[in-house]
């Protein structure tokens, strides 16, 4: 139905700004492209399913997204995947484990704060009804 393409066009809008506000974050930055096989060789053969913000905003553009909870689902995997590919005790893998864990409580964070609940039920049922 049209105002279902209306609520849906409304959605996307939303997750895009909710993207941008965290890939404004310079904390953020390894988590902005997907990682380079050229400078981690190894890094596709310990981690079978890649994300990161940039795919995401295809993911949006695609209509691949059709709730706020698939969207924190990719967010959940940005942040899986770095606390799986480093997890040892030094500095850095501490410092990018500790980024990817601020990553998904800020997207939590400002979906509970900012996405009305009916409004993400309105968008569950759409895609349930299709
Ligand atoms: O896990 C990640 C990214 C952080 C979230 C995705 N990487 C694995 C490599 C280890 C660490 C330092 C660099 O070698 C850089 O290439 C990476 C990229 O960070």
């Amino acid at each position: 139905r049209e105002s279902e393409e209306a609520t849906l066009r409304e959605l996307r809008i939303f997750l895009r700004e909710v993207l941008s506000r965290i890939a404004l974050e310079r904390k953020f930055r390894n988590f902005a492209k997907a990682v380079d096989p050229e400078e981690v060789p190894d890094y596709f053969a310990v981690i079978k399913n890649p994300m990161d913000l940039s795919t995401m905003m295809n993911k949006i553009n695609m209509h691949e997204y059709t709730s706020a909870k698939d969207f924190l689902v990719d967010i959940d995997l940005i942040t899986s995947n770095a606390l799986e590919y480093n997890p040892d005790q030094d500095p850095s893998d501490r410092q990018i484990r500790n980024y990817a864990c601020e990553l998904k409580d800020m997207a939590y964070a400002i979906i509970d704060a900012e996405m009305d609940s009916d409004f993400e039920q309105t968008c569950v049922d759409i895609a349930t009804s299709r």
